[in-house]
């Protein structure tokens, strides 16, 4: 499903280079759920942003469904960002003068689909995060971590081959942030989603089966928890 192959990057700024990930290799398959786990500084952003073909690597491949990325010109990959991955980030991203609902059929609006069809779509996901009784109210009504369940329904309505989530659960107090792991994880395992979650917090990382840690831009463990959950 994602393949990264021998990844590196380099920032350069005005002739300062600044080296942040060094051969960075690893695959996930269809249906795994990853924590992406690293101190502050360690290059989370980073390989997410190269991940999500928000920026191109100094050296390595990025192939998602067998698909390099890295070589893909603007324009395929905005179509190919807006189809294939979907997106969890720390704080939202709803748009407020938007109902939930709406926010949810947003990315399906661009793909130019139906109006009927996009709202029984955001309709179904919205009744699947726990939210069908909230689906015509905006987001200021709802709390963080309903406002989080809205962001979670609207990164699946495309029916992505991968959805990466950013802190999903930064903003979030403890028991909200059991609550939407808990949801991740049954969404991952009724839907069959791929999740690869950036996270620094290590109790967030002990919910997924594999965490894949990151050290000064270095990949120092790939494990899956020994004993973990059923
Ligand atoms: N545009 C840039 N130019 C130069 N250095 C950068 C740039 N962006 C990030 N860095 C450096 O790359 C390193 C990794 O940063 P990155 O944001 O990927 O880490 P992170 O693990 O996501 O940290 P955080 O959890 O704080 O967001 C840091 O040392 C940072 O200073």
């Amino acid at each position: 499903m994602l393949a990264v192959e021998k990844l590196s990057h380099s920032f350069s700024n005005g002739g300062e280079i600044t080296p942040v990930l060094h051969h960075i290799d690893f695959s996930v398959d269809k249906g795994e759920m990853v924590a992406l786990l690293g101190s502050s500084g360690s290059g989370k952003s980073t390989l997410l942003n190269l991940m999500a073909g928000l920026m191109k690597p100094t050296s390595g491949r990025i192939l998602i469904g067998g698909i390099g990325i890295e070589t893909m010109n603007e324009n395929r990959l905005a179509e190919f960002r807006r189809s294939q991955i979907g997106f969890i980030f720390q704080s939202y991203e709803l748009i407020p003068h938007l109902t939930v609902r709406e926010n949810v059929e947003l990315p399906l609006v661009f793909q130019g689909m139906k109006a009927k069809l996009r709202r029984d779509k955001a309709v179904s996901l919205l009744a699947k995060v726990g939210l069908g009784e909230k689906t015509e109210m905006f987001p200021s009504q709802l709390s963080g971590g309903q406002q989080q369940r809205v962001s979670i329904a609207r990164s699946l309505v495309t029916e992505p081959a991968i959805v990466f989530a950013d802190e999903p659960t930064g903003n979030l107090d403890t028991k909200t942030e059991k609550e939407i792991i808990d949801l991740l994880i049954e969404l991952n395992r009724t839907l069959d989603i791929t999740f690869v979650i950036v996270t620094h917090e290590l109790e967030v990382a002990k919910r997924t089966r594999r965490v894949i840690q990151l050290r000064d831009g270095r990949l120092v463990e790939d494990a899956v928890w020994a004993g973990e959950d059923d």
